[in-house]
């Protein structure tokens, strides 16, 4: 079972992802992100999904047109776990 993340280890990966703001319901982080269009938002989704898949850990997320809202939180953990922390840092390295 994962875990949530204390708080010390919050702060620390939180450091480094300065883009991500903190959510206390459902308790996670989330981020907004805008592109020129609708196909640059949705191809940037379709590449989010296949890393999310592969993970077996899914965004909680709403697209219009250009723009993407993306929450991350751990249904198994009830909140925050190092799962999201890692797939953040993964979709960030896909912009
Ligand atoms: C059975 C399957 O491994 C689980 O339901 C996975 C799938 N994707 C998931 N995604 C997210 N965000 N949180 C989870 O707890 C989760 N659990």
């Amino acid at each position: 079972m994962i875990e949530k993340l204390s708080e010390e280890a919050r702060a620390l990966a939180l450091a480094n992802l300065p883009e991500w703001t903190v959510v206390a319901e459902p308790d996670g982080i989330s981020r907004r992100f805008t592109f020129p269009d609708f196909v640059a938002a949705f191809g940037f989704m379709t590449r989010v999904a296949i890393v999310a898949e592969k993970a077996d850990h899914h965004p909680e997320w709403s697209n219009v047109y250009n723009r993407l809202d993306m929450l991350l939180t751990t249904h198994d953990a009830g909140g925050l776990s190092q799962r999201d922390i890692d797939l953040a840092q993964e979709v960030e390295a896909l912009l």
